[in-house]
């Protein structure tokens, strides 16, 4: 069956029709994700849900969310979903980073111009018949100091305009390296000598515990007398308070805000506010912009349903469209090497060790091993997936090590994956043969080459004559049907295993028996998918 996808946001129909053209069923139904009751009634037939602002999806909506495999933010701030219960849902969370940052950008330049050049104001007196010439006196932008308080894709936009209007850029950003800096032809600074030196001030960082209020009483107090701060990134960066004081007081000679601590801002304590500007977060609306986003978010939701690929995810490692498919009978692999040894793990897991050997090693890494957690964790959670996995193995104090190697031994490439907990440390270890199929190399040091069918008995055995021979008649008087026998050691004589597929789950008093026939020392059923 098709996936589903629920637009549940104003997105261009251009996201619509590529859904469509790719073969996945979407619902257009831009006014849902406003109307919280449907939209918590309908989610859960949905795999997709492709958003822009206006849809708060919560941990209520993520609960009801029975199908949900992705939400897809048409824009790049995601503070309207709630990443970590997603996570633990295994919902991957994707936006779109770059499609509307030129338009953002953009957007901060002109109310820059618009709030130094009182232009909203000045064109409401105009058009009400007054002539007040001497009432909008503005300030040139040439050659005054531009400060940006955060300097990613948008900020970097904004500087380059800014250099163009022949502005000196200051830029605060701890996670901006001085060679980027020099690039950008920024000064990079510390806040309080971007507050102290600047005459504008555009906000352009997430909203974080560190960022919430960067401007606010104290912050306002260090700026110049008459600067102007313009906020077109997320409302809570400045206290709107002390804004508000600023202005009356006139410290500060005018504001531009794009967004606010409540929106829709209805009302706000800034309204009314002798030059202050605002826009109702229009930053990234624009026909281009909005035709990027909804383009990027509909073309990487359905790499994603369709083919496994993840592009922009902020929960989970990316995977190309090219590298899926070769990355896949890897996942299987690393997910069933996983699943064997969670099945035979009774005690508590600290640790787990991911050797990646030869080929395997230049591949995505991160996502197999998310997909080997996923099979180690998925015997003993409900719902585990590789976006969950590697959060709930951190939440559940699992050490995570990988390690990459160049090829050793007689297989090309190979994982090798150790559980270790309080009282061992097992391994198992597989390849990818040609035809695409995983087999299982080694367990615990020995020898094999087994694939694993849905339903195996791991036996462990002293290596005996007879063995055999009495293992197949008690399966065989039993009506369990061997589909296959593999069978390994570590010398003759010595520590054997045996991995026997089976047609069919062995009830368990057939299990009993099993452990009575002569040499076995444990079998254990083990379930694949
Ligand atoms: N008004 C609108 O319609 C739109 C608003 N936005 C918002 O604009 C903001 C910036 O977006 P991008 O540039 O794409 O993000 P980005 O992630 O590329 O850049 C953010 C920058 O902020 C820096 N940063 C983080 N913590 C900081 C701190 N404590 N102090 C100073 N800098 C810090 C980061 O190092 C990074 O360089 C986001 O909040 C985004 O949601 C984005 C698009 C449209
Ligand atoms: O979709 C929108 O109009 C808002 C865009 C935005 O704020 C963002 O992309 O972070």
């Amino acid at each position: 069956m098709a996936p589903k996808v629920l637009i549940s946001d104003k997105l261009s129909p251009a996201a619509v029709q590529i859904f469509k053209d790719r073969g996945i069923d979407a619902d257009f139904l831009p006014d849902v994700g406003k109307n919280k009751e449907k939209l918590l009634e309908i989610i859960g037939q949905y795999d997709g849900l492709a958003i822009r602002s206006a849809t708060k999806v919560t941990e209520k909506i993520i609960a009801a969310a029975d199908n949900l495999k992705v939400i897809g933010r048409a824009g790049i701030g995601v503070d309207n979903v709630d990443i970590p219960k997603a996570t633990a849902r295994g919902i991957i969370v994707m936006n779109t980073p770059f499609g509307n940052a030129i338009t953002t950008a953009e957007h901060a330049i002109s109310m820059m111009m618009a709030v130094a050049r009182q232009i909203p104001a000045a064109d409401a007196s105009t058009q009400s018949g007054k002539w007040e010439k001497s009432r909008f006196m503005g300030r040139e932008i040439t050659d005054k100091t531009l400060g940006l308080v955060g300097c990613g894709n948008i900020g970097s936009i904004v500087a380059d305009r800014a250099i163009g209007l022949k502005m000196r850029v200051l830029a605060y950003d701890p996670f901006l390296t001085p060679e980027r800096a020099m690039s950008l032809g920024v000064e990079k600074v510390e806040l309080n000598e971007l507050l102290e030196r600047a005459d504008f001030i555009t906000l352009h960082t997430p909203l974080t515990d560190k960022t919430r209020n960067i401007i606010n009483a104290d912050a306002i107090a260090k700026m110049k007398k008459g600067a102007y701060l313009i906020n077109c990134a997320r409302g809570g960066l400045a206290d709107e308070k002390a804004v508000k004081a600023a202005l009356d007081e006139g410290k500060l000679g005018g504001a531009a805000f794009d967004v606010f601590v409540e929106e829709p801002a209805k009302e706000n304590i800034l309204f009314g506010t002798s030059n202050f500007v605002s826009t109702p977060h229009l930053g990234a609306s624009t026909s281009e912009a909005q035709e990027n986003v909804a383009l990027q978010v509909a073309e990487q939701m359905c790499d994603y349903l369709l083919h496994g690929a993840v592009r922009n995810a902020l929960n989970m490692p990316s995977i190309s469209a090219e590298e899926a498919p070769k990355l896949a009978p890897f996942v299987r692999l690393a997910e069933q090497l996983g699943s064997f040894a969670g099945q035979l793990t009774e005690t508590a897991i600290q640790g787990v060790k991911l050797e990646y050997a030869g080929a395997v090693s230049e591949m995505n890494v991160q996502a197999l091993t998310a997909a080997a957690i996923t099979g180690l964790l998925t015997p003993l959670l409900q719902t585990v997936n590789m976006v969950s996995a590697p959060i709930l193995a951190k939440e559940r104090g699992v050490k995570v090590e990988e390690i990459r190697r160049e090829k050793q031994g007689a297989y090309e490439t190979y994982i090798r994956l150790t559980v270790i907990t309080e009282r061992q440390e097992r391994s198992v270890a597989g390849t990818v043969f040609a035809d695409g199929k995983p087999r299982i190399i080694q367990v615990k040091g020995i020898n094999m080459e087994a694939e694993l069918g849905q339903h195996m008995l791991y036996i462990t055995n002293e290596d005996k004559p007879g063995f055999i021979g009495h293992l197949g008649m008690e399966l065989g008087n039993n009506g369990v049907n061997i589909a296959t026998f593999n069978l390994g050691r570590l010398a003759p004589g010595d520590d054997a295993i045996c991995l026997v597929e089976v047609d069919g789950r062995v009830p368990e008093d057939v299990m009993s028996r099993l452990e009575a026939v002569s040499h076995v020392k444990q079998v254990k059923a083990l379930e694949f998918q």
